[in-house]
């Protein structure tokens, strides 16, 4: 008989906690890492995260810990499951914590601001390891429907094929259904533009528009992830799958997205300081939309939407305004 695997999860917040679930109903040995010892103690006495899922009982192989060493040791794979923004400082302490040969996980979908550095990046340059030591997982995978055991497919992503086998193989469920792939650019960067349209439609649905342009936001939207993976060597059919279309048709019909919730509300009308005020978890896309552009210059990507999306979330251009520039841009081809 062989060891089960071990995963520890850094964060117990919505994916981290939902993601604990999956490894632990796969077989594996999950430890889950949080700040506040009252949230771990109750994962631990109640079986339940009280705070995001209260009410859905997590399965036996779950223990929590608020110490990093302990989550840390032994682990086979430590899976990042906290803000993008955050990840340089954590990491920077638990690295040190990690056996040489784990494989470290990002359930991350952002981009870091400043240096325009997808999470896979943060990651090896912190924990200086190799491309082949870091996997990414990504997909339409709305925490609350995971753990509600409802069918949802992802996609494992590393350079190295071997271990995103070995992590297909943690993650396989009846109800997870997890593909391999080593495009790792471009199923981050998948996550990362998917929240950012997300945004946007949300925006356009808080106003009261409909499906025509929401269809055309979620195919722009696609066009410009697309664009962007092109300019820094993705694999342009990326984008066409789970990480790409399959993650942003999830994230712009779903009232469970906080990217499309916070961007409803900001349609509706609300400033940006009331609805960062009503948004109790991580709409990644707020963050993110400034360094999705920024990395889009870098690489002389033309992105509108996400451009208007940093518009209207950063710089209080109304909706309607920034909606009439984006549809007075010159006429083009939809391909070129
Ligand atoms: N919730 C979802 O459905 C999905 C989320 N994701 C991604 O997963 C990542 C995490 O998101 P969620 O778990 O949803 O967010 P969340 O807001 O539910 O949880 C974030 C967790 O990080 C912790 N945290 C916040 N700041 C921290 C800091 N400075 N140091 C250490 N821990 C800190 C919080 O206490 C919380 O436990 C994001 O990048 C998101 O895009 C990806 C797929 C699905
Ligand atoms: O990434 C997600 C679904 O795949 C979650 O989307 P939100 O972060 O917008 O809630």
């Amino acid at each position: 008989m062989t060891a089960p695997v071990k995963a520890a999860v850094f964060g117990t917040g919505s994916w981290g906690t939902a993601f604990a679930m999956v490894l632990a109903d796969a077989g594996c040995e999950v430890v889950l890492w949080g700040r506040r010892q009252e949230l771990a103690d109750a994962v631990n006495t109640t079986r339940t995260n009280p705070d995001y899922f209260p009410g859905v009982e997590l399965p036996a192989g779950i223990r929590a810990t608020t110490d990093a060493a302990e989550a840390a040791r032994g682990a086979d794979f430590a899976v990042l499951a906290i803000p993008s923004q955050t990840l340089r400082g954590n990491l920077a302490e638990w690295a040190p914590l990690l056996p040489p040969d784990a494989v470290l996980v990002s359930l991350m979908k952002g981009i870091e601001l400043g240096t325009a550095k997808r999470m896979s990046e943060v990651i090896e340059e912190v924990a200086k390891v190799p491309p082949a030591r870091v996997a990414v997982v990504t997909g339409p995978n709305l925490a609350r429907e995971i753990v509600a055991r409802q069918p949802a497919a992802a996609v494992v992503a590393c350079s190295d094929e071997a271990v995103a086998q070995r992590l297909q193989a943690a993650c396989h469920t009846p109800y997870f259904r997890p593909y391999t792939s080593t495009d790792v650019i471009g199923c981050e960067l998948g996550g990362a533009v998917k929240n950012v349209i997300g945004l946007a439609v949300g925006i356009a649905d808080g106003m009261g528009l409909g499906d025509n342009t929401k269809g055309s936001l979620i195919t722009r939207g696609l066009a410009e992830a697309t664009r962007l993976g092109l300019a820094m060597g993705a694999d342009p059919l990326t984008f066409s799958g789970l990480a790409g279309l399959g993650d942003l048709v999830a994230t712009c019909s779903s009232p469970l997205s906080r990217n499309h919730t916070f961007g409803t509300n900001l349609g509706r009308g609300m400033t940006l300081e009331e609805t960062i005020a009503v948004t109790k978890q991580t709409a990644e896309g707020v963050k993110s939309c400034e360094s999705v552009a920024d990395l889009a210059r870098r690489h002389g990507v033309d992105m509108p939407i996400t451009e208007t999306v940093v518009e209207i979330v950063h710089h209080g251009k109304p909706p309607l305004v920034a909606l009439k520039e984006l549809m007075a841009r010159s006429a083009k081809p939809e391909r070129r």
